[in-house]
């Protein structure tokens, strides 16, 4: 029986193989030391006690269940929004099939802002934790339904040694402990089952109360009004991550920094 996750699954092996044959394990070690050094991703999203919690603004213009999202679809003017209600680091989707990304994407919005840029992908290979670096990321996400524990560990590792931070994705009680077993840092629950795409916030504050202190915390997807978003932060979550809820004016005017 196939969900969305194993056919995106299935398309991302075939985009593996032909990357890896543009060697991108080589083509970092050819030029490791030109590559500017990675902005903290953990270090962003920190929450100092008393603070409101952080931003992670995903530049999304397409997503399998909603179709195209943004008709004019300009990354640097949606980065530019975002950095203006002070967003404390970027997401972009890299994926080019099921969400109308592109490397390309990343690395513009990489070049042109200070903020660190996470790399929103399928990773099932290290050759993309690689290609990651290459193309501009700070960090990357590991989801840990799309990897059995090893690789995860594995990558994880991998991420740290080439200056990426790395956020690991789970969507249920099992996942969050293969994530912590595996010395995930930063923690983010999808309130999106990637198998049929439903959401569900209460994902989240599940497992919150699971999550032990100086894991950065992260509450992702299905976040649209201010509620959802102070339902998180009351959580003690330490970073949203919203794509398809900034594209309205509820979330953007929304008070992201202290004054
Ligand atoms: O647009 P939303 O509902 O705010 O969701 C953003 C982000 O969490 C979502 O795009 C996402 C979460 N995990 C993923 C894994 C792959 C691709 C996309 C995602």
């Amino acid at each position: 029986m196939g969900t969305y996750l194993t056919k995106i699954l299935d398309v991302k092996a075939d985009e593996v193989s032909r990357l890896k044959q543009q060697a991108p394990d080589r083509r970092y070690r050819e030029c490791e030391h030109d590559l500017s050094a990675s902005r903290g991703m953990y270090a962003a999203l920190s929450r100092g006690e008393g603070e409101p919690l952080r931003l992670i603004a995903e530049v999304k213009k397409a997503s399998p269940s909603r179709g195209v999202l943004v008709e004019h679809f300009d990354p640097l003017e949606l980065a530019r929004r975002y950095a203006d209600i002070g967003a404390s680091a970027f997401s972009v989707l890299t994926d080019r099939d099921f969400f109308q990304g592109a490397n390309d994407y990343l690395s513009t919005v990489s070049r042109e802002f200070d903020l660190p840029v996470l790399r929103k992908d399928f990773i099932v290979d290290e050759s993309q934790v690689y290609e990651a670096r290459l193309i501009g990321a700070d960090a990357i996400l590991l989801i840990v339904a799309a990897l059995d524990p090893l690789q995860l560990e594995e990558y994880i590792q991998l991420a740290h040694e080439i200056g990426l931070d790395v956020l690991v994705e789970v969507h249920d009680e099992r996942e969050l402990d293969t994530a912590l077993e595996r010395h995930a840092r930063m923690v983010g629950v999808n309130n999106r089952d990637l198998r049929d795409f439903s959401v569900s916030l209460d994902t989240s504050l599940r497992l919150r109360s699971r999550m032990p202190e100086g894991i950065i915390s992260v509450a992702e997807s299905g976040l649209k009004r201010q509620a959802d978003v102070l339902m998180m932060q009351e959580a003690s979550f330490d970073a949203v991550l919203i794509g398809e809820g900034l594209l309205g004016d509820e979330l953007q005017r929304f008070t992201w920094k202290q004054p």
